[in-house]
């Protein structure tokens, strides 16, 4: 008989399958403390959880018998999947149920603010009749940025244009084709930020997202914007925007999520008289929340039973014979993916992955997980995993090939990854050196010798004397250590480049004076895992 605690509130009609189920007892406790669940986790195989329970490693340690957490909607970021993956607990979410209950809930937020919804009834049930306080802006012919064009961004597009608004778009996996099938405008984060009225956060919350529209933004922001965040807390920098409001840059802003969960009582956003907001209700209608459950118990159910399942975000599935092969490879192919996906400047269409020497051999597809993993990661963080990767590749419409050749240049095997944008390519190769772990050892046509790990600085100049000097006097004037320096040419006096460890990430301004360097012509910080 298996154990599943429900610690969260969860539809009941969605996990009737399992409480209908012979050999499963179904525990809904909700509200529990880290301690208490630490205390009982080890009686349960499965934990069925929503965005409340904090999955921490410290109840994964104590969970001896879990087999698997599920994660009744999208983000994962209430549970901790290094730690779930190290104790081998399967972590599932169901990616598409709350899509459209969410991007309905951007929308009601969108026009709330638009009408001041909740500030005239809270006048009106007070007994004020006030018509003059509360005049509103239509949609109509406004111009709407979406930032994040994933499933509920695109959802919340399409209705946009329904109400008659132009849509900028930005997504660095959308293509022009893609932007064009959706009908809305290819567009830089900049440009929205410049010139929409509306703007709407679809995004996860990556080291990249987080505070992606903060202090800088709002100086050049178009004056009367107006912000809703229906995605995830701390993608907008909320004392940043508290400021902005202010000072009338943005005319008012709907959040449904907050940095901090519950916001303390003296947050500025509770009683700001221009700013909407609802407690992260933006999965929250029946619909959805059967839909999530019932996906979510489905998947369960068949781990449990130890049979095929989907959606896992955190396992790998390998079988034993190819693992000991590919194995020593998967970190060097990911460091692939994360390195050339720093390389390049517009979404992806394109990854070839080229496998040379012994790998050929094998079905190395584990290992092109692990690659476009990597690829991928740099952008979407902690939602993709090897599971996922190849279908969100394909699901942004990126063509994956895969190339396979005996013949190597003297190393064992040899993994090429090359990426195609509308207007360039770039290729990292790396292979693993006895005695010295991984190495990358091509980028783009030059032959280098590089550890794949911290802070690299990858820089494209002119083959001539004093650069060397230039750059390090420049990092070292900055308290900038180098750890170590490769340079590489095609010719003498030709085009050349510089890929330097550095102990720290080169500060902004440093980065911009090396940028002009005399003979620099290009220049990439490039951060591994
Ligand atoms: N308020 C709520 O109750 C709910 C919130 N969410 C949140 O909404 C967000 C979106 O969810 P989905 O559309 O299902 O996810 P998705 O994975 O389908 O879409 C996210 C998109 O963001 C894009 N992205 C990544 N970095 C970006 C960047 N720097 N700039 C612009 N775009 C970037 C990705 O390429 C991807 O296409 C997630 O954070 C999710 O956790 C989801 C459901 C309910
Ligand atoms: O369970 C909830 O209500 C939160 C939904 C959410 O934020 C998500 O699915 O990412």
């Amino acid at each position: 008989m298996y154990k599943v605690l429900v610690s969260d509130p969860i539809s009941d009609m969605g996990i009737q399958q399992l409480v209908d189920a012979a050999d499963i007892t179904v525990e809904k406790k909700t509200g529990l403390s880290e301690d208490e669940l630490v205390a009982i986790i080890a009686d349960y195989d499965a934990l069925l959880v929503r965005s409340q329970t904090r999955v921490t490693a410290r109840i994964l340690e104590a969970a001896t018998n879990l087999k698997v957490v599920g994660r009744a909607g999208v983000g994962v970021d209430n549970i901790d999947l290094e730690a779930a993956t190290k104790r081998g607990v399967i972590v599932i979410n169901a990616p598409d149920g709350n899509t459209i209950t969410t991007c309905e809930h951007a929308f009601a937020m969108m026009m709330a603010l638009s009408r001041h919804i909740p500030q005239a009834h809270m006048k009106t049930v007070q007994g004020v009749w006030d018509r003059k306080s509360f005049l509103g802006v239509e949609l109509r012919n406004k111009t709407l940025g979406v930032l994040g064009m994933g499933r509920i961004g695109s959802e919340v597009a399409k209705r946009a244009k329904a109400f008659g608004m132009d849509i900028l778009a930005y997504d660095p996996f959308l293509t022009e084709e893609r932007a064009e099938k959706l009908q809305v405008k290819l567009a830089s984060v900049d440009e929205i930020i410049r010139t929409a009225d509306f703007m709407t956060l679809h995004t996860p919350l990556t080291p990249e997202t987080r505070h992606m529209i903060s202090r800088p933004q709002f100086e050049v922001m178009k004056k009367g914007m107006r912000i809703v965040n229906c995605a995830r807390g701390g993608l907008v920098d909320e004392l940043a925007l508290v400021e902005a409001i202010d000072q009338g840059i943005v005319a008012g802003a709907a959040f449904d999520v907050f940095e901090e969960e519950p916001p303390r009582a003296d947050h500025p956003f509770l009683n700001h008289p221009k700013i909407v907001v609802t407690p992260h209700l933006g999965a929250s209608t029946i619909e959805a929340q059967e839909n999530v459950a019932v996906d979510v118990s489905e998947q369960v159910l068949l781990i449990l039973r130890n049979e095929p399942f989907k959606n896992a975000v955190n396992m790998p599935h390998v079988p034993a014979n190819v693992l000991n092969k590919l194995q020593p490879y998967f970190k060097l192919g990911e460091q692939l993916g994360v390195f050339v996906s720093q390389m390049v400047e517009e979404p992806v269409q394109e990854i070839t992955v080229k496998y040379s020497g012994e790998l050929s051999d094998f079905d190395t597809q584990p290992l092109t997980r692990y690659i476009i993993k990597g690829v991928l990661s740099h952008h979407l963080g902690s939602d993709v995993n090897i599971i996922n990767s190849m279908h969100l590749a394909k699901s942004r419409d990126v063509n994956i090939t895969i190339e396979k050749s005996a013949a190597t240049k003297g190393f064992t095997n040899l993994l090429q990854v090359t990426l195609k944008t509308k207007n360039e390519q770039r290729t990292v190769a790396g292979t693993l050196l006895n005695g010295y772990g991984e190495r990358i050892v091509q980028i783009d046509r030059f032959t280098v010798d590089v550890a794949p790990e911290g802070n690299i600085l990858l820089i494209a100049h002119t083959d001539k004397p004093g650069m060397i000097g230039n750059v390090g006097s420049l990092l070292g004037n900055n308290d900038v250590n180098i750890a170590t320096m490769q340079v590489s040419r095609s010719a003498a006096g030709a085009d050349a480049i510089m890929v330097l460890s550095v102990d720290r990430v080169v500060p902004h301004d440093v980065f911009q004076q090396m940028l002009k360097v005399n003979g620099i012509v290009k220049a990439r910080e490039i951060d591994l895992i």
